[in-house]
């Protein structure tokens, strides 16, 4: 769409210079495309008429035929209202309005045919509609039979005259003029095999919908369009980068050989073992890797990291870890350094508090190639930092790091590119994994270790806590250790930091026998650190802490996990916290405090972690709850500026849109085919309601 969709929106009839600084301001609404591609968010059924015996509260908006019979004011003063007593042939129903009464008294007569259009509710007894939409019925409004789009405004363009139903006429001028310069987007043979509905006649039923039917198909053209783009480009991506970048071939196994047969602490689990094959064929390919290593808290990526670093080293190179906070680096570089140690490598962990002649002398090593293994924050993103010769980065908890910063660890050896692993913990539904890790290759360890006992989740109301520390006490003379979480938001850092102060303090008074750590954002590293560590070595038993132990933390020792306003935490979050305990061969707890009043979503919620501790079952819970723009991360990353498609709804059509697009790159890596020309010239674009791929490549 070039050409006539770059006009300014100003130029549109009924626009103006006025209305269209309204509409850049409000909407972000410049050129004709992008009002074009302002999409309805739900349409109002005007097809069909109900009977008023038909009614039930819960109905959406619905339309009614009838007459009004009898019109009174109720109450006084400042609290009356207008109710009209509307029928039909199956009886009666209260309209009632409670702003306007004179200006509507006045328009309102009895008995005399009226449309009435609005959302059932009830007052008392009464089921009654609040200020419904109401005209004298017509030959055209009998018709019925149309389907009224409706767009989101905002308060400032409502209260200047912009609202739904404005934007509704100038979609219709605009669909007027434009019809015959939408081009098809697609090829044809793509529009025939999935019967897709002509681009242009998609673009009108979207604003216009002739009836339900097409409607559908418009819906389901246009989010298969959004959602094969996306594919595209990101299949297109990795296709490129693989062609581009040769990756450094390593094919010597002797460290690897040596770990497995001298110090493997454990014998692998099947999924462990199916993961380390496919990392191991993509470090020896010969093309540069970039592969996503999901696997659920607890599984053992740590030990797979550090296998495929041995693959890197025993052909001369370094590697590298980068984590996300200085808890999670600390965490790694403790659980790494023991393995390190037993083949004698040397390895080192920088952080942002690290002294500066530690620094220095990192540096040094890391230059002159003898420091093997670089564990680290952020920190290791700064430009001294320079490797002789880095082999393979690791990222974990990718999705806390932006796409430029991956970027920038990958750049970090001049001559070739390392390869690149990026593991993550937080179970992400297929369908996302699928659009915010789409240029990535996917490993799933999908198996515990064996003789993990599945965790007990328990939801018991703040009155309950004395039986709670009754069984805290229990398990700690047992010798296990626990964990008790408070929440802390930036909205509410104060009172929440109070709450937590005042926890701790009452855990002291319940538990006066044990030393007990306290540790949360606010604190310095070092103090930190150091509560850490002594709860690590198991001398202090309780662990009073807000999420700042959410990702990552290893305490096998650890038993319960207490997690206190647990309605307040969203559910990948409660799963990542649960998944700090059941780490050893003992049965572990997750116990689940809240207050009486639940909202119906964190009943929701707490229902779905007693009941599972499937981390996929917990992710799809979470995307249908909160949808796809609140998963943790995937704002950051810029892919959720979805114009149409649902990620939490549309999995079937990202699935065939994907298909689709990995058939045509097959056959056409270079898009240079005729009957590609139109995607080829697409994909060529920025598209601002698609994705903002600067992001991401
Ligand atoms: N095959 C195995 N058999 C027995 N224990 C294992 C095995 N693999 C890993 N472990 C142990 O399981 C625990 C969890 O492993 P690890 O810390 O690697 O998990 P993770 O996948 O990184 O989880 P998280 O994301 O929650 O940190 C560690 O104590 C580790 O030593």
């Amino acid at each position: 769409m070039t050409g006539f969709f770059d006009n300014k929106i100003e130029f549109l009839k009924g626009v103006g210079p006025q209305r269209a600084a309204l509409l850049n301001k409000e909407l972000n609404i410049f050129t004709y495309a992008d009002l074009i591609q302002y999409y309805p968010f739900r349409y109002e059924d005007r097809t069909k008429f109900y009977k008023i015996a038909e009614i039930r509260e819960d109905m959406p908006f619905i339309q009614l035929k009838g007459k009004i019979r009898y019109m009174e004011t109720v109450g006084h003063a400042r609290r009356q209202r207008l109710v009209a007593y509307f029928g039909d042939d199956t009886g009666e129903i209260q309209l009632v309005w409670f702003k306007g009464l004179q200006w509507i008294l006045k328009k309102l007569r009895t008995n005399i045919d009226y449309v009435v259009f609005g959302k059932p509710g009830r007052i008392g007894r009464n089921i009654n509609i609040a200020h419904p939409e109401i005209e004298v019925l017509t030959e055209k409004n009998e018709a019925g039979g149309y389907l009224q789009p409706v767009y989101s405004t905002t308060e400032t363009l409502k209260n200047r005259y912009v609202d739904s139903k404005t934007i509704s006429k100038l979609q219709r001028t605009l669909i007027g003029e434009a019809f015959r310069h939408i081009h098809e987007t697609l090829p044809p043979n793509l529009v025939n095999q999935y019967s897709l509905l002509a681009k242009n006649l998609a673009i009108a039923n979207i604003h216009y919908p002739e009836g339900q039917q097409m409607l559908q198909q418009a819906t389901y053209r246009l989010k298969f369009e959004e959602l094969f783009f996306i594919q595209l480009r990101l299949l297109k991506l990795k296709l490129t980068r693989q062609q581009k970048f040769r990756g450094i071939v390593f094919n010597n196994a002797d460290l690897l050989t040596n770990f497995y047969n001298q110090h493997l602490p454990f014998e692998l689990t099947g999924a462990q073992k199916r993961v380390i094959k496919e990392i191991y064929r993509d470090m020896r390919s010969g093309s540069q890797m970039n592969r996503l290593l999901q696997g659920d808290v607890g599984s053992g990526k740590t030990i797979v990291a550090f296998i495929c670093m041995l693959i890197a080293i025993g052909h001369g190179s370094q590697a590298a870890i980068m984590a996300p906070t200085e808890i999670l680096a600390n965490q790694h570089y403790n659980g790494l350094k023991d393995y390190a140690s037993k083949m004698k490598l040397d390895i080192a962990l920088l952080t942002g508090s690290s002294k500066t002649a530690e620094r220095k002398e990192i540096h040094e090593k890391l230059l002159n190639g003898s420091l093997h293994i670089l564990v680290g924050t952020h920190a290791l993103l700064e430009d001294v930092v320079q490797f002789e010769n880095l082999g393979l980065a690791v990222i974990d908890e990718q999705h806390r790091f932006g796409v430029a910063q991956r970027a920038k660890l990958w750049r970090k050896n001049e001559s070739t590119y390392p390869h690149m692993l990026v593991m993550t913990a937080t179970p992400i539904p297929r369908t996302l994994a699928m659009t915010l890790y789409g240029d990535l290759d996917v490993s799933v360890i999908d198996e515990l270790p064996a003789g993990r006992k599945a965790i007990k989740t328990m939801h018991h109301y703040d009155a309950n806590r004395l039986k709670v520390f009754g069984f805290l006490k229990q398990q700690i003379e047992m010798g296990r250790q626990v964990y008790m979480v408070y929440p802390l938001i930036e909205e509410s850092a104060k009172m929440d930091l109070k709450h937590l102060e005042d926890g701790y303090e009452s855990v002291n008074r319940a538990f006066p026998d044990y030393a007990i750590s306290i540790v949360h954002g606010k604190m310095k590293a070092d103090a930190k650190e150091y509560e850490m560590d002594r709860f690590v070595k198991g001398e202090t038993k309780i662990m009073v802490a807000t999420t700042v132990i959410e990702v990552g933390v290893n305490v096998p020792n650890a038993t319960v996990m207490v997690i206190e306003n647990a309605e307040r935490f969203g559910l990948a979050q409660l799963h990542q916290l649960r998944g700090r305990v059941g780490r050893g061969g003992d049965q572990s707890y997750c116990i689940l405090m809240t207050d009486y009043k639940l909202s119906k979503e964190a009943k929701t919620r707490i229902k779905t972690m007693v009941s599972t501790t499937d981390g996929f079952v917990i992710a799809d819970t979470d995307l249908k709850l909160r949808g796809p723009g609140d998963i943790s991360g995937t704002q950051q990353s810029g892919l959720m500026d979805l114009s149409i498609a649902d990620l939490g709804k549309d999995g079937q059509i990202l699935q065939l849109a994907r298909s689709a697009a990995e058939k045509i790159l097959e056959e056409d890596p270079t898009l240079s085919l005729a009957k590609n020309k139109n995607i080829a010239a697409q994909i060529g674009r920025q598209k601002k309601s698609v994705v903002n791929w600067s992001r991401i490549s």
